[in-house]
């Protein structure tokens, strides 16, 4: 059992689902994909549908009825992976800040180096962010770095939404369980699977901003993330479940 699938959540991604669903398709290890679209009133999930004559095989979609949170589509994609037989499950964006040529490099990762979850990670060497605002660029960076100093991991990418996880990790998490929607789940997911001794490794990625469409990036999911790392620690240091 080694199949791969990747989840892409998506809101208002018309202008790039196509192209990033063909680029999947289109490399050389082979990929299934989840969508998970929160019903786009930019007709997303029809797009998808349509390509879905096409690679009928490897293209599945779940639509949920409203916008909820990048967090909750990736449980709902986990949940959906873990109902069928897929090996290693991929987070990745719609809109090509991840490139997905370097799916094969996070799947290298796990199988090479025997972990149960790799990082494509902006913060390994240096800064590896492309058309960002400076703003950004020092917000996400120095989020990493508070992030690690309060949980002591030790990633230097503890945001990353770009994530490749074995199965065994999915199952060992209480996916009813996770208490944050924004950047904090990325963190939540990470700090789950380093409390219970997974393998982690990071593989260096370049992130570059989206060219089309928009970030769904919005205050409440900053402060979500800035209070909620405390809190999670707090609770893993009082043996709370975590
Ligand atoms: N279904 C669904 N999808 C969503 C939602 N919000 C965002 N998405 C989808 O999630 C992906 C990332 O959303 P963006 O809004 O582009 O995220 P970002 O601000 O660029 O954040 C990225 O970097 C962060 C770290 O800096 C990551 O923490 C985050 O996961 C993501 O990779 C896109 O495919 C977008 O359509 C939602 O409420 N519902």
């Amino acid at each position: 059992m080694s199949r791969r699938l990747v989840i892409i959540p998506t809101y208002n991604e018309i202008e790039n689902i196509e192209r990033i669903l063909r680029n999947v398709f289109s490399q050389r290890a082979s990929f299934d994909v989840l969508v998970v679209d929160d019903n786009s009133p930019d007709q997303t999930a029809e797009k998808v549908k349509e390509l879905q004559a096409e690679f009928s095989t490897q293209l599945f979609l779940e639509i949920r009825t409203q916008k909820s949170g990048l967090g909750t589509a990736y449980i709902h994609g986990f949940k959906w992976a873990l109902a069928r037989d897929y090996a290693y499950i991929f987070e990745m964006d719609a809109d090509f800040s991840h490139n997905p040529n370097d799916l094969i490099r996070l799947y290298s990762a796990c199988v090479k180096q025997e972990a149960a979850v790799a990082i494509g990670s902006r913060y390994l060497t240096g800064v590896n962010v492309v058309n960002w605002p400076m703003n950004r660029v020092l917000m996400s960076y120095f989020a990493s770095k508070y992030v690690k100093l309060i949980t002591r991991m030790n990633i230097q990418d503890t945001t990353a939404g770009f994530v490749c996880y074995q199965r065994e990790v999915l199952e060992a998490i209480n996916l009813d369980n996770i208490q944050f929607i924004g950047y904090a789940f990325q963190i939540e997911m990470k700090f789950k699977a380093y409390l219970r001794n997974f393998k982690i490794v990071e593989v260096p990625v370049i992130f570059t901003n989206r060219t089309k469409g928009e970030s769904k990036l919005s205050g409440n999911i900053i402060s979500e993330a800035v209070f909620g790392v405390i809190k999670m620690k707090i609770k893993s240091l009082f043996g709370k479940e975590i």
